[in-house]
């Protein structure tokens, strides 16, 4: 039936993970995320990272000014939600969590633990110490979003997630058996596995460039920049299991973008920045995943459903409709202080575009 398919209309998705930076960078980066998404769940990695109500408050400000300023039409504007998280630190404390739980715009805190990633220098050094924290989680049914790397020196970087899993989020669930947790942007079959091994209050997002590309599209035949990203991309097994899940109905996996901007001079460079752009193309990249092994009927469920009913909100009303028509990715869009942004797939065509 879906070979044939070549329109869908699809109840207009949520990004329950993206990056969209501060500032000027704003200026490029909502008009994308809100031309396709209504809710999205904006990554609190900035420098100074967003650390309380306040922060997350301010922040929320942000972006609504430079939704405001942009072009997009009035009513994408009216529709598009950024949801805050607070970044947790060693010094985050119970009152910081009490005060997000009744705050009505943190929908969720984000650990990276210390030096695993973009941002992440003041992240938490010792799980341990965030016992208080956790527990106050729990209590107030605030999910926990875990970049769930381990970072030490000595640990292969294809092995820090399966480490991540063993050392780190095991320990977590069996001292807070009810804590909501969102294992972030997977990347291995042993995630999935994971994630499926556990109730309903576990879940998982999946970016488009785990769905699409594996590490051999990263470093064979010369080394690809913009598929660099973290957690790494991972040998194509891995790929093939996460595109089972996410395919696969089973409402634990939801779209999360992962869309993280750095500017093509900082990517293309002796020590290039970790992070894909996909805000702007996300779903049409979704959509050639699902397409490409005969789900795109399962398309709805992973990027308009099952986010929302994991954070136990409505699912949107609106619809938006994808066509299989090809469609240009751009090779590169203006960014602030004049620099430029390349996305995943710069210059490529994909078989799926939004129609207008
Ligand atoms: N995914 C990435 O490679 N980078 C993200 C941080 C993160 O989510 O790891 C970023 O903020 O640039």
């Amino acid at each position: 039936m879906t070979d044939s398919m070549t329109e869908l209309t699809i109840l207009q998705p949520d990004d329950w993970h993206i990056h969209l930076r501060d500032d000027s960078a704003l200026a490029t980066t909502v008009p994308h995320a809100a031309s396709s998404f209504n809710r999205v769940i904006c990554m609190p990695n900035l420098v100074p990272p967003v650390k309380n109500v306040d922060d997350a408050r301010a922040y929320r400000a942000r972006i609504m000014e430079h939704l405001q300023a942009s072009d997009l039409a009035a009513e994408r504007q009216a529709a598009f939600d950024p949801r805050m998280t607070l970044y947790l630190t060693d010094r985050t404390t119970v009152q910081d969590i009490e005060m997000a739980a009744q705050s009505g715009i943190v929908q969720a805190v984000k650990l990276y633990p210390a030096g695993a990633t973009t941002n992440s220098a003041d992240g938490v050094t010792d799980i341990n110490a965030c016992v208080d924290v956790f527990e106050a989680l729990e209590r107030h049914n605030l999910p926990l979003l875990l970049h769930g790397e381990v970072t030490q020196n000595h640990v292969d970087i294809f092995d820090r997630e399966k480490r991540f899993l063993d050392e780190v989020l095991a320990q977590i669930i069996i001292k807070f058996p009810t804590l909501k947790i969102v294992m972030e942007h997977i990347t291995t079959s042993d995630a999935a596995d994971f994630v499926l091994a556990q109730g309903n209050h576990i879940a998982a997002t999946i970016t488009p460039q785990h769905l699409m590309f594996n590490r051999n599209h990263l470093l064979v035949g010369g080394i690809k920049p913009h598929f660099y990203c973290l957690p790494i991309l991972k040998r194509e097994s891995h790929q093939k299991v996460l595109l089972d899940v996410a395919t696969s109905g089973n409402p634990k996996f939801f779209l999360g973008t992962d869309s993280a901007p750095h500017a093509t001079d900082k990517k293309e460079a002796a020590c290039g920045c970790a992070g894909c752009y996909s805000a702007a193309t996300a779903l049409p990249l979704y959509a050639t995943a699902f397409d490409s092994v005969g789900k795109i009927d399962k398309l709805e469920g992973f990027a308009s459903r099952f986010g929302a009913q994991f954070y136990g909100l409505p699912v949107n009303e609106s619809t938006i409709t994808l066509i299989k028509t090809p469609m240009q990715v751009p090779a590169g869009y203006p960014y602030f202080d004049g620099s430029s942004l390349t996305p995943l797939m710069a210059g490529e065509t994909l078989p799926w575009s939004i129609k207008a």
